[in-house]
């Protein structure tokens, strides 16, 4: 099927996962984009994907490379959606050949939150008592953390954001860390006990930005996404993806960053933690906002030198023996 990208009449396929937060985004792009383009039509169309359906199993246990994006990647490659909304925190820093990031849009808060039961709401993260129990499925957050509080226990927490309140709520869990942009776009802000400092947390590669990927031949369309473009969030994302790419992370390795924009300054923060908090390795550096991927490249060297690799490395033979 050609597509008729001048014609007036074409209809543009959004393809987005079933979550709850996957449609809040979708309908989100789709609303932005109808503003700016009213003579073309769009519409979302929902996939389930493998992340979707695996709900028991703890993450990382199961490797994540594209778990939440591939059958939205081979319905784009089919033509039966022309672009494909994601959590860009979830999508691989390596794309099908055939596919293109085509957009970032403008980022949440990229920081994690922590929330409390209610039993605890005159705490914050570091006046919990020991014993406390923290809910995360995020080695970056569990390795970040025990480094700092190895007095907390950590569990494992699956399922919806609703899933996961319920269960802090019913006292299986002391607290929980989630992402503050998961929180704030499913409407549950009011749930924010508290936003974790970069001293405490480094956030996920992309967290609380949306990325938008496509055909790489669609020439037209990736035009016209330009229009729902943030370039300040797409240089740091940029920047924290080429980071990521070099120690060959994915969202589920302990890999945390930070980033800011000042004028022509783009600032990196990195740490690649190991999943027992002993080991870690942190470093920053500051570069040209105008070549974000030099400043991750450069970064991730760094690191490295530093012991990085070996870090990582350890973490993946431990993910494969299913420790
Ligand atoms: N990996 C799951 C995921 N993917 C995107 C978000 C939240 C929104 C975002 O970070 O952009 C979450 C939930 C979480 O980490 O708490």
């Amino acid at each position: 099927m050609t597509s008729v990208v001048s014609s007036p009449t074409r209809t543009i396929r959004i393809g987005s996962r079933k979550s709850q937060l996957a449609l809040v985004q979708s309908y989100w792009v789709q609303e932005q984009l109808q503003k700016s383009f009213p003579e073309i039509s769009f519409e979302v169309h929902t996939m389930s994907t493998q992340g979707d359906k695996i709900l028991d199993v703890a993450l990382a246990k199961i490797g994540d490379k594209g778990l939440f994006t591939k059958e939205l990647e081979l319905g784009m490659l089919n033509q039966e959606i022309d672009f494909a909304v994601h959590s860009l925190k979830d999508l691989p820093t390596n794309l099908p050949e055939g596919l293109t990031l085509a957009a970032i849009t403008e980022r949440e808060n990229p920081a994690d939150a922590l929330v409390v039961h209610e039993k605890h709401k005159d705490k914050q993260i570091d006046t919990l008592p020991a014993g406390a129990v923290i809910g995360t499925s995020s080695l970056r957050r569990l390795a970040q953390l025990r480094h700092q509080f190895p007095h907390f226990t950590f569990k494992d927490v699956r399922g919806n954001l609703n899933t996961r309140m319920a269960k802090l709520d019913a006292g299986e869990y002391d607290a929980l860390i989630l992402a503050t942009a998961g929180l704030q776009r499913l409407g549950m802000g009011d749930r924010i006990h508290q936003i974790l400092p970069k001293e405490v947390s480094l956030h996920a590669v992309g967290q609380g930005a949306l990325g938008i990927e496509c055909r790489a031949d669609d020439s037209e369309l990736i035009s016209l996404l330009k229009a729902i473009e943030h370039p300040e969030t797409r240089d740091r994302c940029l920047a924290e993806r080429a980071f990521l790419r070099i120690l060959e992370g994915g969202c589920q390795v302990p890999i945390g960053v930070n980033t800011e924009i000042n004028g022509d300054n783009l600032t990196l923060t990195g740490i690649v933690a190991s999943v027992d908090g002993q080991k870690l390795v942190k470093d920053t550096i500051t570069g040209k906002a105008s070549n974000p991927e030099a400043v991750g490249a450069e970064l991730a060297q760094m690191l490295r030198q530093q012991g990085a690799q070996e870090i990582l490395e350890e973490i993946f033979t431990e993910i494969q023996r299913g420790s």
